[in-house]
């Protein structure tokens, strides 16, 4: 019975790092921070038999000094040279870049009751997330122009516990004013976002492909990309009722009939037109377009793969949800699972999957778009009438992992789908590798753990009723492995050379250390990013 199902967690954990420096930060007087690191040491070498760097995973140690990363050196080249500094050895568990999620929302201000920046960016943290881009929508008002992000980043300030930056919002108000856009951009967005379709917030229009062509023009400029939630509607109305009559509104495969993939080759048959002129000696030249939350990995994944080897400027995204789940699993009225676009069949997500690991498919990003679940409908089980969104930052790293396994994804993939290629989406030049001269944004965590987890188990949601990760409702033959991040220690006084095991223990410490105001630690560690990069002279 399904409340009785024992969830197998697979590991993990642990902890990270620095979070650090990061580009331009806003206010520099007030961000004059030296304390960049989780680990109490200005100098200090993290030891390692899996370090996973560009050049593949070597056993060996990432010398960190005032949150950048000096050097790493490789084991065999230890030999008779002396460390400067601490070393804190992390045994067999894995160092890799901090994930960096280019796709959640936090809600806040506006809607900090769905999520806000608190409780977010602890949910990021216990997912492994050293960095995350916030959507311009679901918080209200909307990040449209220089004066919303200015209430996001007054927001988010000192409230935050992993960087943060901001994409903006392209929405038909600004998309023909250029100098609106300019102004945004100037004041820091990492890039752009729209829907083709209603997204659900009022003050966050849909656009068309003429809004996405004038945003491009500008992007170009700036050389910041273009993100698009991509599906067209292809009937007049956003359907609140069965469209058969027959149909029940509560069973799952009601809602999947309503966004058919379809609408998404629609979408993406409009955007791969437009993206043409970002080849070389296009109009858009310069400019990028990105496609979120991947779903349809059918002709939609047929139109970007042929944009692509046309020599497009153009990237795409999937989401663990639609790696993880399929629609033959979900049960009627449990609309934690539902999203847009849908989660669709297990033939489906095969294809995902392969599309992913032949790198058709460029990154992953959370998608992270809680609400309160008064609007998840979680007792009335209403598919139709739901908020769409799934819950899922703490999860990111486990489920990937953990569902990966079944195609034999490594810890290289891991790092190039969550950190090198995101960290290129967002212009974070000094993110996404360990690598000599970046930013010690790490992430430790024991990948062969396994533990279960079930409703007592301490993870950071705000509303952990709606996660579609936690809880009973899944089918036991899924046989899932599930991951958890591992801190490396109790106490940073204790801190030793010994990685502890305890899992519970060490998760409740992740956050004890990444955010507790007694824990010495400030949460000015971590940074606002704001760009100021990239846009020609
Ligand atoms: N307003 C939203 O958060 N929408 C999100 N909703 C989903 N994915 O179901 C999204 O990213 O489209
Ligand atoms: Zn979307
Ligand atoms: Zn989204």
């Amino acid at each position: 019975m399904d409340y009785m199902l024992q969830w197998r967690v697979l590991p993990l954990l642990t902890l990270l790092a620095s979070f650090l420096f990061l580009f331009y930060v806003q206010n520099s007087s007030k961000s004059s921070h030296k304390e960049c690191s989780l680990i109490p040491y200005q100098h200090y070498w993290i030891t390692s038999k899996r370090i996973v760097t560009p050049q593949g995973v070597i056993s060996g140690s990432v010398e960190i000094k005032e949150g950048k990363i000096l050097s790493i050196v490789k084991e065999e080249d230890w030999q008779g040279k002396s460390k400067v500094g601490h070393i804190v050895d992390y045994e067999e568990a894995v160092v890799m870049p901090g994930l960096i999620d280019v796709h959640a929302h936090l809600d806040d201000p506006g809607r900090a009751e769905w999520e806000g920046f608190p409780s977010g960016t602890k949910a990021a943290a216990a997912g492994g997330i050293t960095t995350l881009v916030d959507m311009p929508l679901n918080s209200f008002p909307s990040t449209v122009s220089q004066e919303t992000l200015k209430l996001k980043i007054k927001a988010a300030k000192e409230r935050i516990y992993v960087d943060v930056g901001f994409w903006g919002g392209l929405v038909p108000e600004n998309a023909f004013n250029a100098s609106a856009l300019e102004a945004l951009l100037n004041a820091g967005v990492l890039g752009l976002k729209s829907f083709m379709c209603p997204s659900g917030i009022n003050d966050f229009p849909m656009t068309n492909a003429s809004h996405i062509k004038e945003g491009l023009s500008v992007l170009a400029k700036y050389r910041r990309p273009l993100l698009v939630h991509a599906e067209i509607q292809q009937d007049s109305e956003i359907h609140l009722e069965p469209k058969d009559s027959s149909d029940d509104a509560h069973s799952y495969s009601t809602y999947l009939k309503t966004r058919p993939p379809s609408w998404e080759e629609a979408a993406i048959r409009e955007l791969v037109a437009v993206t043409k002129e970002t080849r070389s000696g296009g109009l858009a030249e310069g400019s990028h377009l990105h496609i979120v939350h991947l779903s349809d990995s059918s002709s939609s994944l047929e139109l970007i793969k042929e944009a692509k080897n046309g020599g497009d400027s153009i990237t795409v995204e999937t989401c663990p949800h639609y790696l993880a789940f399929s629609a033959e699993d979900i049960h009627d009225g449990d609309t934690r699972f539902k999203c847009a676009p849908p989660i669709r069949d297990a033939a489906n997500k095969e294809k995902l999957w392969e599309a992913l690991l032949e790198g058709h498919i460029d990154m992953l990003s959370s998608d992270h778009s809680p609400t309160v679940p008064e609007l998840k409908l979680l007792d009335d089980g209403n598919f139709l009438r739901a908020w769409g969104g799934i819950s899922s930052l703490q999860f990111v790293l486990p489920v990937t992992w953990s569902y990966g396994q079944k195609y034999g994804v490594t810890l290289e993939q891991l790092a190039l789908w969550w950190s090198e290629r995101p960290a290129k989406l967002a212009g974070q030049e000094l993110k996404g590798a360990l690598a000599t001269g970046n930013l010690a944004d790490i992430v430790i965590w024991e990948p062969d753990v396994e533990f279960d987890l079930n409703d007592a188990y301490p993870v950071y949601f705000k509303h952990p009723i709606i996660s579609a990760y936690m809880g009973t409702k899944l089918p036991k033959n899924e046989n899932i492995a599930w991951v958890w991040l591992k801190v490396g220690q109790s106490s940073l006084g204790a801190r030793s050379n010994v990685a502890i095991r305890n899992h519970h223990q060490l998760l409740l410490n992740l956050a004890v250390l990444v955010i507790g105001p007694k824990s010495g630690f400030k949460t000015s560690l971590v940074k606002i990013l704001i760009s100021s990069q990239g846009m020609d002279a």
